[in-house]
């Protein structure tokens, strides 16, 4: 017994001990898992009710949730406020309903949130010190540097790059064509940026779109997708940045962070060792690298280093292949769904590329009026950014509330939801162009439609990425006929992977070649005769003979009728004329735009 009983107290002690440190790391894991969780409670501002740690993210950090599911339902809990708080992770955010707010913080009091907020360092992104992420007179210093590479007058000089990008996805589009009518677009489109963003911004010829890939779409794909890894330090950065840092945990995979870096550094230093002067993005940035880096004698402060100007390169790269070609996707899907928008827009394409003698220069692209219109309900109804971030730079005294927005505040502009929300946009699912119309937009509140962002940060690539997107779609709609096939989902199920609105199982859509012949018609006789004509002449190589002619005309003539029924060919008005539009079929050659 009085052997036992010191054994008892040391294993007594020991697990009061063991006991006593659980429960102080307990307690401090609850501490530092909830401390932030009481400042909507506080200032009085609704939020929903969050969880330790996870405040009410734990879905979305789980994967169980899309954040496009999150922040839509986070928005529509709080119908009727001007604004709500919830908690990612333990950090908590503002998210702004109402669109005067949403105005005043983006463009009349932009001076209290220049910052986008998001926490981050060199060490652990490759893109900690770009555009997007920089923050105060960093960014402003920068951005006046960058500007001037997306002037019309610079955008002018892109049009033959990417005039030959389109050709090259044409070429690939026909050859899909001869064995099959329809097919994935998004692979297709988004290899066509990849080569656009690469031949427009920096002169290089990355051949994506012919070869079915390149290391700079592969590498593109990965920093979009994410892993687990990622998404946890995703996660840990909203609970205990400094420790990111600290641990140097990399934020996007290394392989794609170091081949971006060396390959913007090679071609920054290509450019500036062999004088190679282009009036494009990259000039851009090699002034910069010049103004900022070379010849800078500033205080440390506002020191720049090389790697500054390779994160910019880098931004551009990514910021400008995956969001044009998602949203030329989803424009496509919506006018495959939608037939007479689609051959509105045909129509608008025909007679202004006739206007201008087929020159399609930058009048040309003014003057698409109803492609504005088509290109603006897209980026409505799917808005690729998903949200808008800010962060207060200042205490912030929202006008007419009693919140006061204090310095450092995180800030969401839930800008997916604000689009599809009826009270701004009715039947918000409906894909309607009219909804732009100047009238319409005339009356539109500001702050409810920003799908480029507003104010000083709008998107830099704005014009660039309108431009592509003209381009493209002019080329596809003139050559072919955009239908839903069997394999099309409808409705398209969409999710959000890296915070970019997107197809979740890609567009299938069908694709029709189309031959315009510019005749006026007058008389029924002569419509009959071309008929026959046109038939013979794309169906098969033999021409009608002498011999028998009238025996190839009466047979023609059915065949014509059996055509037309089968909506092979027919007959369209545009500007008062008639046009023949006869559309091929897989075994008709194709003939390209023929003046018959
Ligand atoms: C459909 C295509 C695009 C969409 C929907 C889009 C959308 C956006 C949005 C919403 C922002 C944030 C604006 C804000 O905070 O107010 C942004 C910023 C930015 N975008 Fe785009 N973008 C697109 C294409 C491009 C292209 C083609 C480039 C460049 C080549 C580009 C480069 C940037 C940069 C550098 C920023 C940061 C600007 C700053 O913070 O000063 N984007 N974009």
């Amino acid at each position: 017994m009085i052997e036992i009983f010191p054994s008892l107290i040391i294993e007594l002690f020991s697990s009061v001990y063991v006991l006593y440190v659980l429960l102080v790391f307990l307690s401090i894991a609850y501490y530092f898992s909830t401390y932030t969780l009481d400042k909507w409670s506080k200032l009085n501002v609704p939020y929903p009710p969050p969880l330790p740690l996870f405040g009410n993210s734990m879905k979305m950090v789980l994967t169980l949730e899309e954040p496009i599911h999150f922040f839509s339902r986070i928005y529509n809990q709080f119908s009727g406020e001007k604004f709500c708080g919830f908690y990612q992770m333990t950090t908590p955010f503002l998210m702004l309903r109402d669109p005067e707010l949403i105005n005043s913080i983006m463009v009349k009091d932009f001076s209290y949130f220049t910052d986008h907020g998001v926490d981050t360092h060199p060490s652990v992104n490759i893109l900690a010190n770009s555009l997007f992420l920089l923050n105060g007179d960093r960014w402003r210093t920068m951005r006046q540097k960058l500007s001037p590479g997306f002037t019309s007058g610079k955008l002018k000089d892109t049009h033959e790059q990417i005039k030959g990008c389109i050709e090259q996805l044409m070429n690939v589009i026909d050859d899909k064509l001869k064995t099959c009518d329809h097919f994935e677009l998004r692979e297709i489109i988004a290899n066509f940026s990849t080569d656009v963003i690469g031949a427009s911004a920096f002169g290089l010829k990355l051949d994506t779109i012919k070869n079915g890939n390149s290391d700079f779409r592969k590498f593109g794909k990965k920093l979009f997708q994410g892993n687990l890894k990622q998404l946890f330090i995703q996660a840990l950065l909203l609970v205990c940045p400094k420790l990111v840092f600290a641990l140097k945990l990399k934020q996007f995979p290394e392989d794609v962070s170091e081949f971006y870096g060396s390959m913007f550094k090679e071609v920054l230093e290509y450019r500036s060792r062999n004088n190679v002067i282009r009036n494009d993005v990259t000039q851009t940035l090699i002034q910069a690298r010049n103004d900022l880096v070379l010849n800078n004698d500033s205080t440390s402060e506002n020191k720049w280093a090389e790697i500054d100007i390779i994160a910019n390169a880098v931004l551009m790269f990514v910021a400008g292949s995956e969001t044009v070609s998602t949203l030329t996707c989803f424009c496509l899907y919506e006018l495959a769904l939608n037939k007479e928008v689609q051959d509105r827009l045909r129509e608008e394409i025909v007679t202004t590329k006739a206007k201008y003698g087929g020159n399609l220069n930058n009048n040309f692209l003014t003057d698409l009026r109803y492609m504005n219109m088509v290109l603006e309900e897209a980026s409505r109804k799917y808005s690729i950014t998903l949200i808008i971030l800010r962060q207060a730079t200042k205490n912030y005294k929202v006008p007419g509330q009693s919140l006061v927005i204090e310095k450092g505040q995180k800030i969401v502009i839930p800008i997916l939801a604000i689009h599809n929300d009826p009270k701004y946009y009715p039947n918000p699912n409906t894909f309607d162009p009219e909804r732009f119309s100047a009238e319409e937009k005339s009356k539109r509140l500001n702050g409810t439609y920003i799908p480029f962002g507003d104010g000083p940060r709008l998107c830099i690539g704005k014009r660039l990425a309108e431009l592509e997107m003209k381009f493209v779609l002019t080329e596809i709609l003139s050559k072919y006929e955009i239908l839903p096939c069997e394999k099309t989902e409808i409705p398209l199920i969409i999710g959000s992977p890296g915070n970019i609105v997107s197809p979740k199982n890609g567009i299938h859509l069908k694709f029709k070649p189309i031959v315009n012949f510019n005749i006026k018609v007058h008389h029924r006789m002569s419509k009959i005769f071309l008929y026959t004509i046109l038939i013979q002449r794309y169906k098969s190589s033999s021409l009608i003979t002498t011999d028998n002619r009238l025996m190839n005309f009466i047979s023609l003539f059915y065949e014509a009728i059996v055509l037309l029924s089968t909506n092979c060919l027919s007959l369209d008005r545009f500007n008062n004329r008639t046009y023949f539009v006869v559309r091929n079929t897989c075994n008709l050659e194709f003939c390209n735009n023929s003046n018959f």
